[in-house]
């Protein structure tokens, strides 16, 4: 559990961040959302204690981070940054030993532990583990990134815009390896992001910043559903997705398929509202019915495919 209490950040008077008091929930994913120059990163960056607070503190599982030296702390978090910064005369395999080589195992456990982590992140290590970072496509390279981040297991992993840099499908996929990857982890993550989309998919809570504030912290269909302030609804509904959806009907963005298993919803319900349930269910797919009668499956990428489509025009 990490644990911000009044934590401010001022560089010449400005405040970067401003009396920032939020818990980060152990074991799930916290999306830190909001506009340009909100302080996203640099409150990333004040829980590794790359960037120093100027006043307010940060916990560790109750452990005030000052109290302890800045190289120990980061080796008990994980940390993966959009531009990868691998290193490029090394190895894939000599990447993602970094932390591990630095903690001093053992060669059996590190090269054991690289092949489990390539693994996991979707890449085959008989064929990756030799490859050099420029060989590799930013989508790789990023996954890379993500089990380097990983190798020493520690409990807590910063993201800052992990996927930023990827064209949408290479984006879309590593998403859904990080959402896979973290149902069996179950680590206490931080993701910054400036997309609404990826912060909905992949916090178990948003925290909106603005201007160096919280406007709004709680579970994504929270936020949809039950705006705290004008500036969350403006935020939310400068997403053109989100706006259109509440003008359409569930059941006309619904497409056959099998609805077994699936959360079901009524077709008249409206797809932000459905879009609201998903959320709160964890799922990517409803069932719909209409008056007792099976409809079909909405998805999520349908609903993300009514952005910009006027009402009625399915
Ligand atoms: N080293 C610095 N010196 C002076 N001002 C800074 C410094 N670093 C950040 N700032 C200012 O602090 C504010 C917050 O910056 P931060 O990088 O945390 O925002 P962000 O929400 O991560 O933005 P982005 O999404 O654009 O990366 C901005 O107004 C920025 O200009």
């Amino acid at each position: 559990m990490i644990e911000l209490e009044h934590l401010e950040k001022r560089y010449a008077g400005a405040h970067a961040v401003r009396d920032l008091s939020l818990t980060f929930p152990e074991g799930e994913v916290t999306a830190l959302l909001g506009p340009s120059g909100c302080g996203k990163t640099t409150t990333l960056r004040m829980i590794n204690r790359l960037i120093e607070p100027t006043s307010g503190r940060v916990l560790l599982n109750g452990q005030d981070t000052q109290t302890v030296r800045p190289e120990v702390l980061r080796r008990g978090i994980g940390y993966v940054i959009q531009q990868v910064g691998l290193f490029p005369h090394l190895t894939v395999a000599q990447n993602v030993a970094t932390v591990p080589d630095l903690l001093g195992w053992e060669r059996g456990r590190v090269a054991h532990r690289v092949d489990e982590l390539l693994d996991l992140v979707g890449l085959d290590p008989a064929t990756y583990r030799v490859k050099r970072p420029g060989e590799l496509s930013g989508g790789q390279a990023q996954r890379v990134g993500v089990a380097r981040a990983l190798a020493a297991d520690p409990p807590v992993l910063l993201m800052d815009e992990p996927f930023g840099a990827l064209d949408p499908l290479a984006r879309a996929r590593l998403q859904s390896a990080f959402r896979t990857i973290q149902r069996r982890l179950r680590k206490t993550v931080v993701l910054v992001t400036h997309d609404i989309d990826e912060a909905l998919r992949l916090g178990d809570r948003v925290a909106l910043m603005n201007a160096g504030t919280l406007a709004q912290f709680g579970p994504p269909d929270e936020l949809i559903l039950r705006p705290a302030s004008p500036f969350v609804a403006q935020f939310l509904g400068e997403d053109a997705a989100l706006r259109q959806l509440a003008g359409h009907p569930a059941a006309e963005l619904t497409r056959p398929g099998n609805p077994s298993g699936l959360p079901t919803i009524e077709g008249t319900l409206d797809a932000r509202s459905a879009l609201g349930v998903m959320l709160r269910e964890g799922t990517d797919a409803l069932a719909v019915t209409q008056a007792g009668v099976a409809l079909g499956v909405l998805r999520w990428s349908d609903l993300r495919g009514a952005a910009s489509r006027p009402p009625g025009e399915a």
